[in-house]
């Protein structure tokens, strides 16, 4: 091995500064790896011949080089591009570590290096390796071969120094062009989710509550949120469970990178799976484009798959080898796409009894049950009703430019007794409503108000007790006759029953005739 100086170049320096000027030209106009390479080349072949020119491009973490592109007349070529090549041992290797050009006139007397064996099997007589350089870093290492021995010159060995190191230039560029890209289209793709999360309503108010209940899930929300593990949030309709799982993911570490909320109830069962996992285009009749799922967008982030418990039973089969795997394929698809991501799920069913009833795997359920978190209904913890209210007061006031000097008394017995069906949805939703409808100075709320709202939360996921039925009917016949209980046109002979047991059923169900 040898740094050789030959014979004279019959090429004139005018014709290689114009094939460095159309190789500078070709530089600025073709971002594509291929189409470049090709120009470069057939440039190079004006003023030099050549068998065999490849760039092969140096990666740290595996330590060893690629071929990034590769220009070759020998026909059976063993190192293809997307070839591995050692850093020990090979010339690219010694070229890079040297940072200097190493010429090798007589390969047959010559062996010793790691791609010797495929470089005489094509034939090859003479190598030429030039490293990449920019001003701070060195990529990689150009090379060209010939079947012809001794087939470089000094004045070849400095004219392809200059291309070497235009090209050093061009690569940078278009590597840091890639990996920009693929950080854009990362951002892109978090963004538009993030869009369409702000979009749908959410808020991130803190979570109120002092009741012993309500810090002991505080403290499992601490207690789980730094590790990995996936967590069940169980709870009634509007207990808060998707504020329990942003407050988890807010204090992990992946706060970071997005929380994708998918809501497992409102999607068709024919699409569930494809917003999960994404399909390829043409996957099924309307897959005009590839879509990417949730999964793929909460890569190195946390999925909370709300309402799991209606998930298909085949959509279940593909959720768990995701959550045992973290690896899926698009609907449509044969690529494995392996993901790291934390998984949350929440549920207002019973899913034990789902799995008795064989319309919820126990493999999964196991799976998903390693932390289960239980919020409880608010009626289960009346004490944090008045500083709910007071909170929630503030916000409406706030919102809607009003003062109120106090709640009324009465207000705060009944917002305490009531049995609030749909939770701190509801009763968020009922303060929204009385701020907007009192006038102050202190803020009062009806039976009334109460009566609507739970004949509001009656939705599919949450069936009212027979008690809450009967309460709310009551109160809506009582509405109607004006608070007369008794007489021809009263309450009691509307719901067909004495008016004295009406009047003691009164208070058991927390009814009051308001103020
Ligand atoms: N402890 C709390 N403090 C303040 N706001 C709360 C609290 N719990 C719930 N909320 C509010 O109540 C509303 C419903 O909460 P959230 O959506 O988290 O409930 P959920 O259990 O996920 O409901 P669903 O079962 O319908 O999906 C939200 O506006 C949320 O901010």
């Amino acid at each position: 091995m040898e740094i050789h100086s030959s014979h004279d170049s019959s090429n004139t320096a005018a014709e290689k500064y114009r094939v460095l000027l159309e190789i500078t030209n070709a530089l600025v106009l073709n971002l594509d790896r291929d189409a470049l390479f090709k120009a470069i080349a057939s440039e190079i072949r004006n003023v030099t011949t050549f068998d065999r020119a490849g760039i092969t491009l140096y990666d740290p973490v595996a330590d060893h080089f690629q071929i990034y592109s590769l220009e070759t007349t020998a026909p059976p070529v063993s190192l293809q591009r997307g070839a591995d090549i050692p850093r020990e041992g090979s010339g690219m290797g010694w070229t890079f570590d040297h940072r200097t050009p190493l010429y090798r006139p007589q390969l047959p007397d010559d062996r010793g290096f790691f791609e010797d064996t495929h470089f005489l099997a094509e034939g090859l007589q003479s190598v030429l390796y030039l490293p990449l350089m920019t001003r701070d870093r060195i990529l990689g290492t150009l090379q060209v071969a010939s079947t012809i021995p001794s087939r470089y010159t000094d004045e070849d060995i400095a004219f392809l120094l200059q291309v070497a190191s235009q090209l050093a230039l061009a690569l940078d560029n278009a590597l840091c062009y890639d990996t920009i890209k693929s950080l854009r289209d990362q951002l892109h793709k978090e963004n538009v989710y993030l869009q369409e999360e702000i979009k749908s309503t959410h808020n991130f108010e803190e979570i109120i509550g002092e009741s012993p209940v309500i810090r002991r899930v505080l403290r499992s929300v601490e207690q789980v949120a730094p590790t990995d593990s996936t967590v069940l949030i169980r709870g009634e309709t509007g207990t808060g469970k998707e504020l329990i799982a942003r407050a988890i993911h807010d204090l992990s570490q992946r706060k970071s990178r997005p929380l994708v909320r998918v809501n497992c109830a409102a999607l068709p069962a024919g699409l569930v799976e494809s917003e999960l996992f994404g399909h390829e285009k043409g996957a099924f009749t309307g897959a005009l484009n590839k879509k990417i799922g949730r999964f793929e967008l909460a890569h190195q982030g946390t999925i909370f798959l709300d309402e799991v418990g209606d998930l298909p039973l085949e959509t279940q089969a593909k959720l768990l080898r995701v959550l045992q795997e973290q690896e899926f394929e698009r609907v449509g698809g044969a690529q494995t796409i392996t993901v790291n991501v934390r998984v949350m799920a929440a549920t207002n069913r019973d899913l034990k009894a789902a799995v008795t009833q064989q319309t919820f795997r126990a493999d999964l359920f196991y799976r998903l049950n390693v932390f289960p978190i239980q919020i409880p209904p608010l009626r289960e913890r009346t004490e944090d009703i008045p500083i709910l209210a007071r909170y929630f007061i503030d916000k409406y006031m706030k919102k809607m430019n009003k003062q109120f000097e106090a709640i009324g008394h009465s207000t705060m017995e009944r917002l305490v007794q009531y049995a609030w069906p749909g939770n701190v949805r509801e009763f968020e939703h009922v303060i929204e409503r009385a701020v907007i409808h009192c006038s102050g100075p202190t803020l009062d709320i009806g039976n009334e108000a109460l009566s609507v709202t739970s004949a509001a939360v009656a939705t599919p996921e949450r069936l009212m007790t027979l008690e809450e039925m009967e309460r709310s009917h009551i109160l809506k016949v009582l509405e109607l006759t004006k608070w007369v209980v008794g007489g021809p046109k009263g309450a009691a002979e509307l719901l067909n029953i004495h008016p004295n047991t009406l009047r003691s059923r009164l208070p058991k169900l927390g009814i009051t005739k308001p103020e």
